[in-house]
């Protein structure tokens, strides 16, 4: 509980840095769609697809930019549904901008997810990713040894499909939480759990695929804000400011460098009726936060 009481963003005066991340979900085929990322900064992890906000751009346009951009998969505006907003300060550098990355789904889209010599498409079972695993749950066998490597067919100078399971949405793996950034195993059980939930609601993910809503692990649920899911149920969007005290990940694919932006500190995570977009539209660079 200390952790989501402790935070308090920092009062100085910091620029904050727009990016966006943008997670295709199949409902229907129980299936959330991942990218690898084979270079730059998260080089290694798995993630949604996104990227900086432009210049004179605005968040929804470098959505729907940085997904086709890097998958491959082509959405309008209107079908960026907007799921809520990290707010990342490392406190191990006084210089880094606060990181603001602005989660969204989408559950339509023309195109195939494609690998880009950015990211490799993988697709991960969404019923059986609703709560993050701990550190000895083992990640579920079926993700190819070659995901696990930075090595790739785009690297190969190919175009790697997303590898097909045969037994069909079923034998998706869980979604490797380990070999994200460090404070997606907080927010994304979350967000999933939240679209399924609301899906169960209007038919259910898959037909009748997914599992009742599980009771996440009680060391967890105090400190990460699930004690409040009850009474989250119908807000629509989630807050989550992290703090990072800098640190190495030992989990990482290049050998666990120092990162500023690993060593998860105090955190909260709280659910919002609405979300002032409108506000944040214009907060490219130095403001006074909050
Ligand atoms: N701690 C973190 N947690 C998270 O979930 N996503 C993070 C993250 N830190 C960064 N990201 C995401 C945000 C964004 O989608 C991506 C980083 O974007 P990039 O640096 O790849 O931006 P660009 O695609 O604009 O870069 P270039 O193509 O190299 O210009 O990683």
């Amino acid at each position: 509980m200390a952790t989501t009481d402790a935070i308090s963003l920092s009062p100085k005066i910091k620029r904050h840095k727009q990016y966006t991340l943008v997670i295709p979900l199949d409902l229907h085929g129980d299936r959330v769609l991942l990218g690898y990322k084979l270079r730059g900064f998260g080089q290694g992890k798995y993630n949604g697809y996104g990227g900086k906000v432009e210049p004179n751009e605005t968040v929804i346009a470098a959505a729907v930019r940085e997904l086709h951009e890097e998958s491959g998969l082509l959405v309008e505006e209107p079908a960026m549904i907007q799921r809520g907003v990290l707010l990342l300060e490392t406190v191990a550098d006084d210089t880094s901008p606060i990181l603001e990355i602005h989660v969204f789904t989408v559950e339509t889209w023309e195109g195939t997810e494609t690998a880009t010599d950015e990211m490799t498409p993988h697709w991960f079972s969404l019923s059986k990713s609703l709560t993050a695993p701990t550190k000895s749950t083992p990640v579920s066998g079926s993700i190819p040894p070659s995901f696990l490597s930075t090595s790739s067919a785009a690297e190969a100078g190919g175009v790697e499909e997303s590898q097909p399971h045969p037994g069909g949405p079923h034998d998706l793996p869980v979604i490797p939480y380990f070999q994200m950034w460090e404070e997606s195993r907080v927010w994304l059980p979350h967000l999933l759990r939240h679209v399924s939930s609301s899906e169960e609601g209007r038919g259910g993910v898959g037909g009748n695929l997914i599992s009742p809503e599980p009771s996440p692990p009680a060391a967890t649920a105090a400190s990460d804000g699930d004690r409040n899911e009850t009474e989250n149920k119908g807000k629509k969007y989630f807050i989550h400011h992290v703090q990072f005290i800098g640190g190495t990940d030992m989990d990482a694919v290049d050998g666990g460098e120092y990162s500023v932006w690993h060593g998860m500190g105090p955190r909260r995570l709280d659910w919002v009726d609405e979300l002032p977009i409108g506000e944040w539209e214009g907060r490219k660079s130095f403001k006074t936060y909050p």
